[in-house]
C-alpha cells in the first residue's frame, strides 16, 4: 500500500463576497475582517494538522470569484485534492452559481472521474438574519448533485468552518486511499532495455 499523502490542496471556489477569503483567515488565522478587498487571482495559506497520529499540511487556495478574473484563478484547479463550494445564505443567486462553478471546476481541474472527486459544500453567512437560502433547499442541491456534505458556515463568528476543513481533509484522503486501491502496484514492472553498446548516435 502507498504512503498517505502528506499535502494536500484544498481550494475554495463561489462567487465573489461569499466570503472565501473570510473562511480561509478564519479557518487558518482565527481572525476575521469585516473590509476585506476583492481577491485578484489566487491567494493561499498553509495549516498543518494531525490526522490519525500523522501530519498533514493544507494548503489552501482561495480564489477570486468575480468573473473578470477567471482567466486568473482558472490555472490554479489542476492538482486540488479537494474543492470547497462556497455559497452566501443571504445572496440566491450565489447558491443557483454552484452548478456552474463545480463545472467549471471540473473542467479546468481535468478531473477525470467527477463522481469521484470529493466535493464539499458551504453555505457561508449563517450568522445574518436575512436568508434567501434555506438549509433544505441547499441538503437538496447537495444531495442530488452527488451526496456532497453540507455545511452551514460563518466566517464571522468561526461556526463549522473547523469542522468543514477537517471533513475536507477526510474526503481528499479517501478519495486519495480509493485511487491507490485501482493502481495493481504488486503487477507492476518497468520493462527496460538493455543499453546496447553499438546502439545510438556518434
Ligand atoms: N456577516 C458575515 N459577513 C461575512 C462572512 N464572511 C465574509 N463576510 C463579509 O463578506 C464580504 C466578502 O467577504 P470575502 O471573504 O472577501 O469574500 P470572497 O468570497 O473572498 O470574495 P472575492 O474575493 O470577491 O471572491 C466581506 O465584507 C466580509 O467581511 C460571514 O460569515 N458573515
Amino acid at each position: 500500500m502507498t504512503a498517505r499523502k502528506s499535502l494536500l490542496k484544498v481550494i475554495l471556489l463561489g462567487d465573489g463576497g461569499v466570503g472565501k477569503s473570510s473562511i480561509m483567515n478564519r479557518y487558518v488565522t482565527n481572525k476575521f475582517d469585516a473590509h476585506l478587498f476583492h481577491t485578484i487571482g489566487v491567494e493561499f495559506l498553509n495549516k498543518t494538522l494531525e490526522v490519525d497520529g500523522n501530519q498533514v499540511t493544507l494548503q489552501i487556495w482561495d480564489t477570486a470569484g468575480q468573473e473578470r478574473f477567471r482567466s486568473l484563478r482558472t490555472p490554479f484547479y489542476r492538482g486540488s485534492d479537494c474543492c470547497l463550494l462556497t455559497f452566501s445564505v443571504d445572496d440566491n443567486q450565489s447558491f443557483l452559481n454552484l452548478s456552474n462553478w463545480k463545472k467549471e471546476f471540473i473542467y479546468y481541474a481535468d478531473v477525470k472521474e467527477p463522481e469521484n472527486f470529493p466535493f464539499v459544500v458551504l453555505g457561508n453567512k449563517v450568522d445574518v438574519t436575512e436568508r434567501q437560502v434555506s438549509s433544505e433547499e441547499a441538503r437538496l442541491w447537495c444531495q442530488e448533485n452527488g451526496d456532497y456534505p453540507y455545511f452551514e458556515t460563518s466566517a464571522k463568528d468561526a461556526t463549522n468552518v473547523a469542522v468543514a476543513f477537517e471533513e475536507a481533509v477526510h474526503r481528499a484522503l479517501a478519495a486519495d486511499d480509493k485511487a491507490d486501491h485501482l493502481i495493481p502496484t504488486d503487477t507492476v514492472k518497468l520493462h527496460r532495455k538493455p543499453r546496447s553498446a553499438t546502439a545510438c548516435c556518434s
